[in-house]
């Protein structure tokens, strides 16, 4: 090498594409309960009766999104053969859209043609609903609505609206249902029993993927993504016991199982073995790291390599005060002032919901007080590397 040419090798990869997020299978494995379930709730679409409206609900990466193109594919082409039946379905992501007014304007675009789009602004939200049950009856039929991460939407008025539009008479001539879907499992409670009783007539929820479930789902990706015989025995469960242990997250799995291809790949090796998951691992915990505090503030990371330090010796779990002192060694070192306990509380909190460190609280009753104490959860070689990447030093 040395000269830095690029040579497609051909190693490793059959169809590394199959690995990535965007891949549908065609099968879904592992899933067999949910689907069943799910297959069950969307059955009175297929006898031509109205549909129920869904609510799936499980935490990210346990196959929501894909178990409903998977069975929404299905039942497409089933109503295909069925005289009489016309179904339309519009999937919309509610990331980014934050408001009822925002998700009806989607919906609306989304079933009008492109040459009559409407703006995000400029109609009161009485004329968005008007123009969504307009173009709802206009098409007709059978029509399923999903609203793929629902909880987005901050207030629950489409909610309400949407899933009663037929019994409230503001759609006369489509059959409408609306599946939601959410990972945020507290969002359900949440919702105003009215909106609930009319969203959720049925729910379907995912579970996470036990090691088992998950050997399955990266069987099927290895024999379209890999050539024959390139992963050694072992190295699909051990990226299964990672995704388990990792709140049982198919994505996180085949993450892993890419990032282990490529480094076998770097290192023109034939095959993938263990020392790739392994260093694959450290890689991707590394860039969870980068992730969650690249937008901190630097005394957040610095409050972060305090604690990196405690733990290097051996000192952790430590109490908020304790960090305190290395924390401000390290703002004197780096010429910063030290902001105050309170706000350092406030980081460790974070850090603690971007699971990069865990706290626990003591209670030593009215004696000793109330208490936290905190620990690195990622290990101290991937919060180093992570921290020397944004700080361009690192403890
Ligand atoms: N049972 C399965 N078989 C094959 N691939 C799966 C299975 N479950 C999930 N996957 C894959 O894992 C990734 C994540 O799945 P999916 O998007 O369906 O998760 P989700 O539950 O909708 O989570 P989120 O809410 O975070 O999007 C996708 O790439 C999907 O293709």
């Amino acid at each position: 090498m040395g000269d830095f040419s690029f040579e497609p090798t051909g190693r490793i990869f059959k169809e590394r594409e199959a690995l990535l997020e965007e891949w549908t299978p065609d099968k879904l494995v592992g899933r067999d309960t949910e689907l069943q379930q799910y297959h069950a709730a969307l059955q009175p679409v297929i006898e031509g009766e109205t549909p129920s409206n869904i609510f799936l609900y499980g935490k990210s990466g346990v196959g929501k999104t894909a178990a409903t193109r998977f069975l929404l594919n299905r039942l497409e082409n089933s109503a295909e053969d069925i005289d009489g039946l016309d179904l339309h379905t519009v999937e919309i992501n509610c990331d980014g859209l934050n408001s009822s007014y925002q998700t009806a304007v989607a919906l609306v675009n989304e079933l009008r043609d492109p040459a009559n789009q409407i703006s995000n602004t400029g109609y009161p939200q009485a004329s968005v609903y008007q123009f969504l049950f307009d173009e709802i009856d206009s098409l007709g039929g059978t029509i399923l609505i999903v609203l793929d991460e629902v909880d987005h939407i901050q207030d629950d008025s489409l909610l309400y609206k949407l899933p009663r539009a037929r019994s409230n008479g503001d759609i006369s001539n489509a059959r409408l249902g609306v599946v939601g879907i959410s990972n945020d499992l507290s969002f359900r409670n949440q919702l105003s029993s009215k909106v609930r009783s009319s969203l959720c007539e049925k729910e379907v929820s995912f579970s996470a993927y036990d090691a088992t479930e998950l050997v399955q789902v990266l069987r099927q990706r290895e024999s379209v993504a890999f050539h024959d015989n390139v992963l050694e025995d072992g190295v699909i469960e051990v990226c299964a016991a990672y995704g388990a242990k990792d709140s049982g997250d198919a994505r996180k799995a085949l993450d892993l199982l890419l990032e282990s291809g490529d480094i076998a790949r770097e290192e023109n090796a034939d095959v993938v073995i263990e020392n790739h998951v392994t260093e694959a691992r450290r890689r991707l915990q590394t860039d969870q790291v980068i992730e969650g505090i690249s937008n901190y503030s630097q005394h957040g990371q610095l409050v972060l390599w305090a604690l990196t330090l405690l733990e290097e010796r051996g000192e952790t779990p430590v109490r908020t005060r304790e960090i305190r002192e290395p924390y401000e060694v390290l703002c004197d070192r780096e010429g910063y002032d030290p902001v105050s306990t309170r706000a350092v509380r406030e980081y460790l909190a974070e850090l603690e919901t971007l699971g990069i460190i865990s706290s626990t609280e003591t209670n030593r009753g009215k004696s000793g007080g109330k208490f936290k104490e905190h620990e690195l959860e990622q290990p101290i070689s991937s919060v180093k590397a992570g921290l020397n990447e944004l700080l361009g030093t690192s403890p």
